[in-house]
């Protein structure tokens, strides 16, 4: 089975990911993880050096990748990874992928968030929580949209990494 997961920066796509994968005993594949080894470089560097329009480009590349891939394997998505382009329209348009969201609110997403600003350069610059409570509030006002069009949505605000985890396997069964 090809699971990916889906959700704002700060959902818990990458930590979910890992534990689900072990769970389930399928591979795991960190899509930013992917990109970091691929380009030598960290998120914040190629952000940095080379532009986020190169960055969105070679995530489709790597998306492209993944939608191809013949094999059983959890892939944890960046935040942005479904949004450009026609990138949802690729992952629902494959058969052989279950979509899952996992949706926070966003007094979760900022304390989240809040302690772990600086690997994410789209808001490593926002220095008060005032501004990042607010940022997110409109950025996940226009991606919630792309997000919602997921197979699965589960809701993941008070719940424990491993009580989602059992959720996610009650919906794939
Ligand atoms: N269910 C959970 N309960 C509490 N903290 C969580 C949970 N899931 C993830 N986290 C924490 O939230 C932070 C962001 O998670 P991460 O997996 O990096 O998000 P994403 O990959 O979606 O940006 C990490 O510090 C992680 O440990
Ligand atoms: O939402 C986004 O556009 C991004 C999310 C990040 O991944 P996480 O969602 O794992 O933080 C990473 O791909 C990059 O910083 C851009
Ligand atoms: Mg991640």
């Amino acid at each position: 089975m090809k699971i990916f997961l889906l959700g704002y920066m700060g959902s818990g796509k990458s930590f979910i990911g890992k534990r689900l994968a072990e769970r389930i005993g399928q591979e795991f594949i960190d899509f930013d993880e992917e990109i970091e080894k691929r380009e030598k470089s960290t998120i914040s560097d190629i952000f940095q050096q080379k532009g986020e329009i190169y960055f969105r480009k070679l995530e489709l590349k790597v998306l492209k990748e993944m939608i191809a891939l013949e094999k059983s394997v959890v892939v944890s998505l960046g935040g942005g990874t479904p949004c450009y382009g026609d990138n949802m329209e690729l992952i629902k348009a494959a058969e052989d992928i279950e979509s899952i969201y996992l949706k926070l609110n966003i007094e979760n997403l900022t304390n989240r968030l809040e302690k772990e600003k600086e690997k994410r350069p789209l808001i490593s610059h926002l220095k008060k929580r005032e501004d990042l409570e607010d940022f997110i509030r409109k950025h996940l006002f226009e991606r919630g949209f792309v997000y919602s069009q997921s197979q699965h949505i589960i809701n993941c605000d008070s719940k424990t990494a491993e009580e989602i985890i059992n959720e996610i396997e009650d919906r794939l069964k």
